[in-house]
């Protein structure tokens, strides 16, 4: 009452002493509502004071199909204005020429910048949020560390046991029980359990039977669900919210972060625990006990003062796990959905996990270890390797929908893109894989189609021109460091789903992608799961 006693007398006051302003006030309205009308149905439009804010706005629930909609209209490279208040400008891509240029060929004038970094302030100093020296000292060692063969090994080990042990077992139980199950729930929980296992050597058991709860994937989902918005909204809001802790988005990430932090902690303290415990054994079972291990000599200088302190392990660890996680998980959904809309695709996997299956019983002894209790097939490191037309529908499917829609970088200083575009230093630059990957000028008439075949040459195997345009793990120095962890981690699900049993998607669902940072269905992906008999 009081608030609206002081608003209703000062704008009496104003009205009274000056009737002029009942004009301004009037006229204002007029022109906003014949912009709006003129405009609403435009692509993206220019507001005076505001640019390009009410389109993103009002697009916000359908961005990923909105960068669709501007390369259809624009072409692939086109400059927005933010607003007046920030003075920054916007340049949209998903021109590869460009992608490429900014990406790798002058990747150094491209960085994260501190916007950025600090809208990813949950992944701390990791590899994903670090620029210049930094970020160099932690991709020479994380290169080192993946390329491993103890590392890889970590990692292949890891999916064939995860699927053996609790993904089989599950899907068993749903086909049984004849009950719906929604599969990107249980992607999310596969990814959970793989991730935690390979940083931290303990499985947390998400992917079981009875669908816990697990407070570290909660906080993570919150967090995610904040940090997009703080993509939408301008950058000096969420950071005014974030100072004064006001508004529940901003309150929502924290209390995650909170979570996130003491349960990280607890990780780390039990990795010392067993490395004291463990003292002399020289077997490496997880990435964090490869990084705590590492000589000084292999140490960048920069490096070694982080890594002292567990701050440095847990930005690792966080890196890592939302790295892993909150990719593979949806990349699995989608694909399931685009092999059941396209059972000519189902039918030539099946064919190859047959011949895969049949090469290796000829092998012998081999296979009756890999075969679970319940007499369900699960293939090893070497069978994924031969999986080409497998490995295909993953990379088609990544291209409709890649996990990681949207690339941004800073520009430090002015530049010229390959096809003419200016660039002003300090722009933000948006790339979309979403829209390169939808582009007919880039990949023929057949674009919105489901055809691993295009990933394929003449002698059957991948293809790598098509190959060098698929971007949805970026390209250049800062190249995805899990990109063959992930190819493992999908590969060694999708080959043991598909074979031991048939997914049926419930009809009628409304299939789209949530306005997120990372590519996920907007309800899930419903389903039942019969078990496959092999002829
Ligand atoms: C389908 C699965 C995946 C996709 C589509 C994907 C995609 C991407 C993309 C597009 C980038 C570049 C982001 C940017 O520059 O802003 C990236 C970077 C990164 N990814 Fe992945 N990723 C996947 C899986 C993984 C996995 C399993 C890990 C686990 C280690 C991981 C860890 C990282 C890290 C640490 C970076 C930052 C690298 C750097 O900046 O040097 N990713 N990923």
């Amino acid at each position: 009452m009081h608030f609206h006693s002081i608003n209703l007398s000062s704008l009496e006051f104003y009205f009274k002493k000056w009737p002029e302003f009942y004009l301004l006030v009037f006229f204002c309205f007029l022109i906003s509502i014949r912009l709006y009308l003129k405009n609403k149905n435009q692509v993206l439009v220019h507001w005076p004071i505001v640019g390009i804010l009410p389109s993103l706005l009002q697009n916000a629930h359908r961005i990923h199909d909105w960068t669709v909609d501007i390369s259809n209209t624009f072409g692939g490279t086109i400059i927005g204005r933010g607003t007046i208040f920030r003075c920054l400008e916007i340049l949209f891509t998903c021109d590869p020429r460009n992608v490429k240029y900014i990406l790798s060929t002058n990747f150094s004038n491209f960085h994260k910048g501190s916007d950025y970094i600090e809208a990813f302030d949950l992944l701390g100093e990791g590899l994903f949020s670090a620029d210049s020296h930094f970020w160099f000292a932690q991709r020479r060692i994380a290169r080192m560390t993946f390329n491993s063969k103890m590392v890889r090994n970590i990692i292949s080990n890891t999916g064939q046991k995860v699927v053996q042990d609790s993904l089989l077992p599950l899907l068993a139980h749903v086909a049984k029980q004849s009950s719906v199950v929604d599969l990107e729930d249980m992607f999310l929980r596969y990814a959970f359990d793989t991730s935690i296992t390979i940083i931290f050597g303990r499985n947390p058991n998400y992917l079981s039977t009875s669908f816990p709860s697990n407070e570290l994937a909660n906080a993570m989902d919150d967090a995610s669900e904040a940090i997009f918005y703080r993509h939408i909204v301008p950058s000096s809001w969420w950071k005014l919210c974030r100072r004064l802790m006001i508004g529940s988005n901003e309150r929502k990430l924290a209390k995650a972060r909170r979570t996130i932090d003491q349960l990280l902690a607890k990780y780390i303290t039990a990795k010392r625990e067993d490395m004291l415990a463990a003292k002399g054994s020289t077997e490496e079972t997880d990435l964090l006990q490869v990084y705590m291990g590492l000589k000084e000599g292999e140490k960048d200088e920069l490096l070694l003062s982080k890594m002292s302190c567990d701050k440095f392990f847990r930005d690792t660890a966080m890196t890592f796990l939302s790295g892993g996680r909150d990719t593979t998980g949806p990349a699995l959904t989608w694909f399931f959905w685009l092999v059941s809309k396209n059972p000519i695709v189902e039918a030539k996997i099946l064919e190859e996990l047959k011949h895969v299956f049949l090469k290796n019983t000829k092998k012998g002894e081999k296979c009756s270890l890999r075969l679970t209790k319940r007499r369900l097939w699960v293939f090893d490191a070497d069978d994924l390797t031969e999986m080409v037309y497998l490995h295909a529908a993953l990379c088609e499917s990544l291209r409709l929908y890649p996990s990681l829609p949207l690339i941004r970088r800073g520009a430090r200083e002015d530049d010229v893109l390959p096809d003419g575009t200016v660039v002003k230093s300090g722009m933000m630059i948006i790339i979309s894989n979403y829209a390169m990957g939808r582009m007919e000028w880039v990949w023929g008439k057949d674009c919105l189609e489901f055809k691993p075949e295009r990933w394929i040459d003449e002698d059957g195997k991948l293809n790598h021109e098509t190959l060098t345009k698929l971007n949805s793990f970026s390209v250049g120095p800062r190249i995805c460091i899990g990109k063959d962890m992930a190819f493992v981690l999908m590969k060694s699900a999708a080959s043991a789903m598909l074979f031991n049993f048939h997914v049926e998607v419930l009809e009628g669902q409304n299939i789209q992608p949530k306005p997120s940072i990372v590519l996920q269905m907007k309800d899930g992906l419903m389903v039942r799961i019969k078990e496959r008999m092999l002829s």
